[in-house]
């Protein structure tokens, strides 16, 4: 047999890539990279120029399709490698990234009847303004006690489908009325590919509030929530839910010619991005922790119990890989808010010096914050630049700076932010292993970890704990590709489960970032400092931050 290729298709934030990879030892031949030819799309909607609340944050469909136009047939080119020799493909997404479709699958934006009305787009996974409907569906669960909110660490998240989809009801009920289905981003794009609809046990699990053994919530709770939702999930939620690892189905001719794949291609069953990274770094056991960092972060550990863990996003059984409970945490910024520092508030003369040292921000702030020691910028920050998503699950917390004094330089408040989310890890690492997840080894992928040694050397020091770092750029995408081979199966030269796809083809580097001991003795002070604050600002002594921000919102009325 010659040797055969599957292709990853990681569909991010921002951009979209391809890789093709080799599946006999899982490097990556070929990579190529879209971006969004409409970005995030969070002040006004694209063409009418309708504008777009706060919180808001959009995507256009026709994007990840272009994805699909340009990466595919650019990695196939790059690579030589003949498209018959690529037996699979398989896709993972930020979620929950959400869509309406029409009963042809037709996303509603496209419709000239939905195009002008914001709801009718794709709603991000960064889209917070869910909030109200989280906090009354929170209660609401509460009060009934239902069983699957200690599954989601006691709350469900504005970012995820049940909420978004209340509001589109409580804000554009005639948008509700003309969607056959709501889908994952995932599973749309999926759809596309094979001509038929299926939904993927990971983002089902994770975002939709189904369970393996008991599905959804009854249509009672939905009852309760409000009357014209009691027959969601057997109506506009509906779909076959499969497993990962499982076929969804195989590429139509329409989509062969558009991609330049040979028709009949497998492809997996949607995924998402920080899940399809672990078993990119061989993990597909216990005890490791796996840090998907990017824009956010993403926190995932396997265990063979359903234990309970305050603030985590979800335990998925199967959720990440067959026969283990797959448990999600995160941050909902990291990257991005070292991005709002650099765009945002660094002085003119930092960017001049960067300029004139042919460097980018970012690199010219780590080189000068690496040179100070734990404590002796003197600031301390909550890194809630985006909301918290775990341990407090409440995308209404805002951040906060202590520490400011007239000498204070941009490098120390660079240092500092790098600090918070470090801090805002530890938390999480702490609640896991604390409540029976236990966490014996910490693997990092995804953008940052390529991008800044200074803030892996953080990590390592505030966790007390040896870092592993993926050998590879795109981790996500090879993670895809790794469930497009088992889609295709070992008889067609992939693999018949995703363990055995690891076995070949996962990777991470020699070197690791290891704690230095007197930094740790240093961080554990500043983190008892961080979690005062985050107690403090947290968990109701002060609600200052929910004030500000509904003071905020009725001043710009
Ligand atoms: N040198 C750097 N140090 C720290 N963060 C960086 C650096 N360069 C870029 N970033 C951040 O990396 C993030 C993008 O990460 P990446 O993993 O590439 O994207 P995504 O999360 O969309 O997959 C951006 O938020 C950006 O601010
Ligand atoms: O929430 C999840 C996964 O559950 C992510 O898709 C979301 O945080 C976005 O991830 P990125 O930071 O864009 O990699």
């Amino acid at each position: 047999m010659s040797a055969k290729y599957a292709i990853g298709v990681d569909y991010g934030t921002q951009s979209g890539r391809a890789v093709l990879v080799d599946l006999s030892n899982g490097h990556e031949i070929a990579d190529h990279v879209t971006p969004y030819p409409h970005g995030v799309i969070d002040e006004k909607l694209p063409v009418s120029g309708i504008e777009l609340g706060h919180d808001w944050a959009l995507q256009h469909p026709d994007d990840y399709l272009e994805v699909l136009r340009r990466s595919v047939p650019a990695v196939l080119q790059a690579s030589g490698v003949a498209a018959a020799d690529v037996i699979g493909l398989g896709i993972d997404f930020t979620a929950c990234t959400m869509l309406p479709v029409d009963e042809s699958g037709t996303p509603l934006c496209f419709l000239p009847d939905w195009k002008d009305n914001p709801h009718g787009w794709v709603k991000l996974w960064k889209h917070h303004a869910a909030q109200d409907e989280a906090d009354r569906l929170n209660a609401i669960a509460a009060e009934r006690g239902e069983k699957f909110l200690p599954r989601y660490g006691g709350k469900i998240s504005s970012e995820w489908m049940v909420a978004k989809v209340w509001q589109i009801l409580n804000e554009a009920p005639e948008v509700y009325e003309a969607t056959d289905l709501f889908t994952e981003a995932t599973d749309w794009v999926i759809s596309q590919l094979t001509g038929g609809f299926v939904r993927n046990s990971c983002t089902a699990g994770y975002k939709s509030i189904w369970h393996k053994q008991e599905g959804y919530p009854s249509p009672d709770f939905f009852k309760a929530l409000d009357p014209r939702l009691e027959n969601l999930t057997a109506t506009k939620l509906r779909g076959d839910i499969k497993p990962l690892g499982s076929k969804a189905g195989e590429l139509t001719a329409k989509m062969a010619e558009l991609t330049g794949l040979v028709a009949g291609t497998a492809i997996a069953v949607g995924n998402v991005d920080a899940h399809a990274a672990v078993p990119a770094v061989g993990v597909v056991d216990e005890g490791k922790l796996v840090m998907a960092m990017g824009t956010s972060i993403c926190h995932m550990v396997l265990g063979k119990e359903e234990v309970e863990v305050e603030g985590m996003c979800g335990v998925v059984e199967d959720g990440i890989i067959e026969g283990y409970m797959g448990y999600e945490a995160g941050q909902s910024a990291v990257g991005d808010i070292f991005e709002w520092f650099v765009e945002e508030a660094v002085p003119a003369y930092v960017k001049e010096a960067a300029e004139k040292d042919g460097v980018g921000v970012h690199q010219w702030l780590t080189e000068r914050a690496a040179h100070y020691k734990p404590g002796e910028t003197g600031l301390v920050a909550l890194d809630w630049w985006n909301g918290n998503r775990s341990v407090l699950v409440d995308t209404n917390l805002t951040g906060v700076v202590v520490g400011y004094t007239l000498l204070t330089k941009p490098e120390e408040m660079y240092r500092t932010l790098l600090e918070a989310t470090a801090f805002g890890t530890r938390t999480i690492i702490d609640a896991f292993h604390h409540n029976g997840v236990p966490v014996h080894e910490v693997y990092a992928c995804g953008g940052l970890p390529q991008k800044n040694a200074l803030l892996m050397q953080i990590y390592a020091d505030v966790t007390n704990r040896e870092i592993k770092v993926a050998d590879s750029k795109q981790t996500p995408a090879v993670g895809a590709a790794m469930f497009g081979a088992v889609a295709a199966g070992a008889a067609k030269g992939g693999y018949d489960s995703v363990v055995d796809a690891a076995k070949a083809m996962a990777r991470v580097r020699e070197e690791t970032f290891k704690p230095i001991p007197e930094n740790v003795a240093v961080y554990e002070r500043l983190y008892a400092e961080y979690r005062t604050l985050h107690d403090y600002f947290g968990r109701g002594a002060n609600d200052v931050m929910k004030r500000l921000k509904a003071l905020k919102e009725e001043a710009s009325k």
